[in-house]
């Protein structure tokens, strides 16, 4: 039978309008709505798209958007010091470097200017080691949209085994942590593991976050698997454009239970995390509890 497809497009739809909810009622008791402010460094074409996206979702949901764009050229001590400022602004909540960052920029040091309290990508190092620890921080959006996907297929994650293949700062670290918090047991995959196609097969719950169009093949899922394809590949096929996954979509939802398509799975959630981030980091600002969503 082929899998129930996991929709993550409407999934985040529902959080973003709870999201709303709370935003609206955290700018009444507070005076003022949580801020988001986006860095954007250069011109990719891709990241321009993601951060106008993220700024109409942010006003969408009745929080305050703002955008600092720098060109190309600009030195990584000049990035640096747009953040620093963010930081020392006591009306802005959260802040994200949008990523790639130009290739003369040193982007670890970049994020971690940010001040950890505003940091609503949840990449700096303090808040990566408080995802290590297992202690309260903010934690990365892709990966957090990851567990809520898996938890909409089954409730519980516990003594589940999940592969994570990717070992990426932003995706694959963190969202192992993330299913290990979960209790889950995790296996994290990469390019030199050997036996991928076996480790995959052992997969419960099938994670692919490596960025090679359809690496995973249909014969590399256990049937019954949760398959999140976390992977947005732009191919060229048959003369036109288009996305695809780091996973085979046709043949793995032959075997799967339930599969996130690309586009339209994890990336939606991508940014409806980022905006609940950004409302618990305004919350904890001002010394009061998150939103229970
Ligand atoms: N600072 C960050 N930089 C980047 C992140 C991030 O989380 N923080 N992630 C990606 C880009 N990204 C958000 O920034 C992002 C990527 C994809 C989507 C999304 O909704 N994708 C759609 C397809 C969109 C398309 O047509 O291109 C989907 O999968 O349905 C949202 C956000 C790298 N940089």
């Amino acid at each position: 039978m082929s899998a129930r497809i996991i929709d993550g497009k409407a999934i985040a739809s529902a959080l973003r309008e709870r999201i709303g909810e709370e935003a609206r009622a955290f700018a009444k008791a507070h005076g003022a709505p949580p801020c988001l402010a986006v860095v954007l460094v250069g011109d990719d074409p891709a990241s321009q798209v993601y951060v106008r996206n993220k700024g109409r979702a942010t006003r969408e949901s009745g929080m305050i958007s703002i955008e600092k764009r720098l060109p190309a050229s600009a030195s990584e001590a000049e990035v640096a010091a747009v953040v620093r400022a963010l930081n020392e602004d006591p009306s802005i909540d959260g802040i994200l470097v949008q990523m790639p960052l130009p290739v003369h920029i040193d982007a670890h040091s970049v994020i971690n200017e940010i001040d950890p309290a505003k940091d609503v990508d949840g990449l700096t190092e303090t808040n990566a080691g408080r995802l290590l620890l297992g202690v309260q921080g903010l934690r990365p959006c892709t990966p957090e949209g990851c567990v809520i996907l898996a938890k909409s297929v089954r409730d519980r994650l516990e003594g589940l085994r999940a592969v994570v293949v990717g070992r990426s700062i932003l995706v694959g670290k963190p969202l192992s942590l993330l299913l290990l918090a979960e209790n889950c047991t995790v296996v994290m995959a990469h390019s030199k593991t050997r036996d991928l196609p076996e480790i995959c097969r052992s997969a419960d719950i099938l994670c692919a976050a490596v960025g090679r169009p359809r690496l995973i093949e249909g014969d590399w899922v256990k049937k019954g698997a949760v398959v999140l394809d976390i992977g947005i590949n732009r191919v060229e096929e048959d003369g036109a454009a288009r996305l695809v996954g780091d996973v085979d979509f046709e043949a793995a939802k032959e075997r799967a239970e339930a599969i996130t398509p690309v586009p339209g799975g994890v990336g939606p959630m991508t940014i409806a995390c980022l905006l609940r981030n950004t409302l618990i980091a305004a919350a904890r600002r001002r010394g009061v509890r998150g939103p229970a969503i």
